[in-house]
């Protein structure tokens, strides 16, 4: 039986990564919620938009670049404590985009070798389900519940299979994916 906490309120949002080769292209949050971490591109779907039109329109705000035919493979489930809110985060990889890689006000982007990913300077969670976003056609569900922005005090992080994965999202989120 889960002992995760929920909270009635829900907030929607996406997280991009592109990876080519041995490379993961990251940005460092120069702002806001999660400042000075290093993470994928995204951030909350507005009204009348489809999840991964949010995945793709904040990758273009955040660093420029379209991704191209993003996949959608992971879903993360927060349960934030400190705000009493609960946070569904889509998961999405691109391995290819068009336009040049710019700095925004929100992020410095920078391609990473995938084998010196520095964990340290990443939401405590990342540890845990970047490995099965690295790989291919891997798809997964995590939830963990956050006592303050960096303690995490329950996870449960778990392979699915896509059509689980595509289940789960409905269950989820009242928002489509397409
Ligand atoms: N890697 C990782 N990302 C997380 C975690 N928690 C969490 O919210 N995120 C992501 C999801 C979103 O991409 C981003 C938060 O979105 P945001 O607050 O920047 O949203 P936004 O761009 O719409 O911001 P704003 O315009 O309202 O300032 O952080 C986590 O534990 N790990």
């Amino acid at each position: 039986m889960s002992t995760m906490v929920n909270f009635p309120k829900y907030s929607h949002c996406t997280l991009l990564f592109v990876q080519q080769a041995d490379k993961l292209l990251l940005g460092m949050k120069k702002r806001g919620f999660g400042v000075n971490l290093w993470n994928g591109f995204g951030g909350k779907v507005d009204l009348n938009e489809t999840v991964r039109q949010a995945a793709i329109r904040e990758t273009q705000e955040e660093c420029g670049i379209t991704p191209i035919d993003p996949k959608f493979l992971g879903l993360l489930k927060f349960n934030m404590n400190l705000d009493q809110k609960t946070i569904i985060v889509h998961v999405f990889k691109s391995t290819e985009y068009t336009g040049n890689i710019t700095e925004s006000e929100e992020m410095l982007p920078k391609w990473f070798d995938i084998d010196k990913i520095n964990y340290d300077v990443m939401w405590p969670d990342d540890r845990i389900w970047y490995p099965d976003m690295l790989k291919t056609n891997v798809f997964f569900f995590g939830e963990y519940d956050f006592q303050e922005h960096s303690v995490i005090t329950s996870s449960n992080h778990k392979i699915v299979k896509e059509e689980e994965l595509l289940a789960l999202q409905k269950q989820l989120s009242k928002i489509p994916l397409d």
